[in-house]
């Protein structure tokens, strides 16, 4: 197993061990997760991706029963200590979920909620946050004359892309995303996968793909868990074409999951 030590790295995980009540879903994880990067976590159903996504902006925080022991640091900051707040660090690290989940307001409400609720008061502020949001997201040109519309009246695509421009009004460092594009039909998957490629450029980009050609396509590094455990870690390119654990190849030969 080989990390990517060129690139910087932005969040480092240390023998990370979650449990649900007494149910053991992470087994001493660790692994280093380089900057302005796409890292994908592959493996089959139940095997911890989503689970570890979530310790990265302690949205974990919100399951009753939840228990971590080990590190999660983040730009070199323990992200579990007390005197971190998980409002501030839920803006620097942004999520997008499998199911779009726009606010029921309108397409310029949902981008400016965050900026709003973290002080931005001045319109043309917000105005101009809304535009260069909706440009990163690719989603501008097809909006700009709509801003006042309900967020319900886009399709799927275009819903999953304003919650992402939502995510990245706050100004994140990092961004989630939890299969954000299983509910999608093949073309709004393109579109995301070409954006995901655009935003790499500024953010990190941190995805759990069921899609194993999505991994192949869009990640720079990709994780392949097994039963909570990472199995393996590597370059996108060589653990596609030369894993080294025979459990990897098993997988992504399609030999199960
Ligand atoms: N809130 C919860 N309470 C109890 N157990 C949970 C909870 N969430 C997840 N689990 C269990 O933890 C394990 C890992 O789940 P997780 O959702 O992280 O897996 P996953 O790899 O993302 O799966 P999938 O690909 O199906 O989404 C599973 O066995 C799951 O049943």
């Amino acid at each position: 197993m080989s990390t990517a030590t060129a690139l910087k790295t932005l969040i480092d995980i240390r023998d990370l061990d979650l449990y649900y009540g007494t149910y053991h879903a992470l087994k001493k994880v660790s692994m280093t997760i380089p900057e302005k990067a796409v890292t994908a976590f592959i493996g089959p159903s139940g095997c911890g991706k989503s689970t570890l996504l979530r310790t990265l902006n302690r949205m974990n925080d919100m399951i009753i029963g939840t228990r971590i022991e080990g590190k999660v640091e983040i730009a070199g900051t323990d992200i579990y200590s007390n005197e971190v707040d998980v409002e501030t660090l839920r803006k620097k690290v942004g999520m997008v979920f499998q199911q779009p989940n726009p606010f029921p307001k309108s397409i310029y409400d949902n981008i400016a909620y965050g900026p709003r609720l973290h002080g931005t008061r001045s319109k043309s502020q917000l105005d101009e946050i809304v535009e260069q949001s909706l440009k990163q997201a690719v989603l501008w040109d097809e909006v700009k004359d709509y801003l006042k519309r309900s967020a319900f009246s886009l399709s799927g695509g275009q819903q999953q892309r304003l919650c992402i421009a939502r995510a990245l009004a706050v100004n994140p460092d990092i961004l989630l995303m939890d299969e954000a594009t299983s509910a999608l039909d093949p073309i709004s998957t393109l579109k995301i996968e070409e954006l995901v490629q655009e935003l790499k450029h500024r953010y990190t980009i941190v995805m759990v793909t069921h899609n194993m050609h999505q991994a192949a396509r869009v990640s720079d590094q990709t994780v392949f868990f097994l039963n909570g455990e990472v199995v393996e870690f590597d370059n996108t390119e060589t653990l596609f074409s030369n894993p080294s654990d025979k459990r990897t190849e098993d997988y992504i030969t399609g030999r199960f999951g």
